[in-house]
């Protein structure tokens, strides 16, 4: 039996409920701070933010670390005011990278991801985030954008508080590259990572790398 069990599995009756409980709580308030910090941005600001990101992440997923092959790169379809980094998928897409895009088709499950191309139809899942439809090719990506509500300084992210990327991220083997992607003012002094919070790769904001592993 226990040769069954992963050992990366985090046991969850070696965390303090009381301890959870509460970071959990605070998570929640920070969310809710971080995503009116987020909305009260320009359009303008907003724009700027997403050349930057854009301009490293071209940066970054040129580089050899990461590969500037075949890997399949997955993204994210915009919401909430998160940055805009689908004229770099366009752009990707043309110069014969492939690209694809998460989504929740099974509720606190891992995420699936699908290909996307310019052409993709795009339609309505889980939230109302536009996802690829369901005869786009399932596939497993090298590479994951992971959007941050916030961040920390050792690479922990913080997201809609799902779970959705730690439980992606914990099945796949071997682990993609994980690149977190969002503002800098949205760092924290740290996030309270919790056993099942995996870490990022690389945090990148408008200013450039700020974390990387
Ligand atoms: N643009 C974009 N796409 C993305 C993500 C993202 O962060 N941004 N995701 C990144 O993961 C995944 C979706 N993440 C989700 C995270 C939470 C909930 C959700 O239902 N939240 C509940 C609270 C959940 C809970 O506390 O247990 C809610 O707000 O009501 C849905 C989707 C995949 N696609
Ligand atoms: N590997 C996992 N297995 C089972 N449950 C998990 C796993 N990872 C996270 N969870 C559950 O998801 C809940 C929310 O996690 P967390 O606060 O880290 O979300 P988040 O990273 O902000 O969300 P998202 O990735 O969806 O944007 C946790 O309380 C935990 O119960």
């Amino acid at each position: 039996m226990a040769a069954e069990v992963d050992p990366e599995y985090f046991d969850p009756l070696a965390v303090d409920p009381e301890e959870a409980r509460d970071v959990a709580r605070w998570r929640t308030a920070e969310r809710k701070r971080l995503r009116e910090a987020r909305r009260a941005l320009s359009a303008p600001e907003r724009n700027a933010v997403g050349d930057a990101l854009m301009a490293g992440l071209e940066r970054l997923l040129g580089a050899e670390a990461v590969g500037a092959g075949d890997e399949i790169v997955s993204f994210y379809w915009p919401i909430k005011d998160e940055p805009d980094l689908r004229p770099l998928m366009t752009a990707m897409h043309a110069a014969g990278r492939r690209i694809a895009l998460p989504l929740v088709e099974t509720r606190a499950a891992p995420l699936v991801f699908r290909l996307w191309t310019p052409q993709t139809r795009m339609q309505r899942g889980h939230w109302n985030i536009p996802v690829p439809p369901p005869d786009a090719p399932e596939v497993v990506p090298d590479v994951v954008l992971a959007p941050l509500m916030g961040w920390d300084g050792a690479g922990y992210r913080l997201g809609y508080g799902g779970g959705y990327f730690d439980r992606t991220l914990a099945a796949l083997s071997p682990r993609p590259f994980r690149i977190g992607v969002g503002l800098a003012s949205a760092q924290l002094p740290t996030i309270y990572p919790q056993p099942h919070d995996i870490p990022m790769d690389v945090i990148l904001t408008e200013r450039g790398t700020e974390v990387s592993a």
